[in-house]
């Protein structure tokens, strides 16, 4: 296995003054190609802060962070829009799906406001990855008719429309039952390993954790086991 994104003494300090808040304090990880881990710690030890400065949605206060041989740090925000629509997707607890558009306009919409238009390798792209998450048959069905788990496994699908290389994912099964969120880890599990996509997945779920091949603890702004 080869790195794909490595950090290096992540500080991110929220807020200044007295009322400055360090959140992470220092924080090193290294991920591999392919590699499908789990992100565990407790509330407010800064889970889903790392996974935002991973996903390059914002910038640590001082560190390093490269991924794919680039140096995050150093791009502005237009190098890292391209970057991120290239290479990453993201799940988040909440679907934030489209209410009156089908699951498969869901999952081709990013790419189609990308691409001014939508195109019909777009769409076979978006039918193949619902019909990989079990929903070949509700592919026109609008998302506010899905239950929980299909709107979930929709999420997915839409993460993964460009093949990006990580897939940053909060808490995805947060907000499911125990047979949805099993159906949502098999999927990924699949698409891991078949497509060597790498994931993160945030989670307080034990069990959710023990179905990936590595657990990465943060406690205090740093990774601790
Ligand atoms: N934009 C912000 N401004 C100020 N403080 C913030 C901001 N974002 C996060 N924090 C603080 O950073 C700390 C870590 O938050 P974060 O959401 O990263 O933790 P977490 O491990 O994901 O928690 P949880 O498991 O509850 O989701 C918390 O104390 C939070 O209040």
């Amino acid at each position: 296995m080869s790195a794909l994104l490595e950090v290096r003494d992540l500080v991110k300090t929220f807020g200044t003054g007295e009322a400055a808040t360090r959140v992470l304090r220092g924080l090193s990880l290294r991920l591999e190609t392919g590699e499908m881990a789990a992100l565990l710690g407790p509330s407010g030890s800064g889970k889903s802060t790392l996974l935002t400065i991973l996903g390059t949605l914002m910038k640590p206060t001082s560190g390093r962070h490269v991924m794919l041989g680039e140096d995050l740090i150093a791009a502005d925000d237009r190098a890292l829009t391209e970057f991120r629509n290239a290479h990453i997707g993201f799940v988040f607890q909440f679907h934030n799906l489209l209410p009156d558009f089908t699951a498969l306009e869901n999952v081709i919409f990013p790419t189609a406001v990308r691409e001014g238009r939508e195109t019909a390798p777009a769409r076979a792209r978006g039918r193949d990855l619902l019909a990989r998450m079990g929903l070949a048959e509700r592919i026109n069905f609008p998302a506010t008719s899905l239950s929980g788990g299909q709107k979930q496994r929709v999420a997915v699908a839409r993460a993964l429309m460009n093949s990006p290389e990580l897939v940053l994912a909060d808490e995805p099964t947060g907000n499911l039952d125990r047979v949805s969120a099993m159906q949502v880890m098999e999927l990924i599990t699949q698409i891991n390993q078949e497509e060597g996509t790498t994931f993160l997945i945030s989670t307080h779920d034990d069990k959710i954790a023990s179905l990936c091949r590595r657990q990465i603890v943060v406690g205090d702004g740093m990774v601790t086991g």
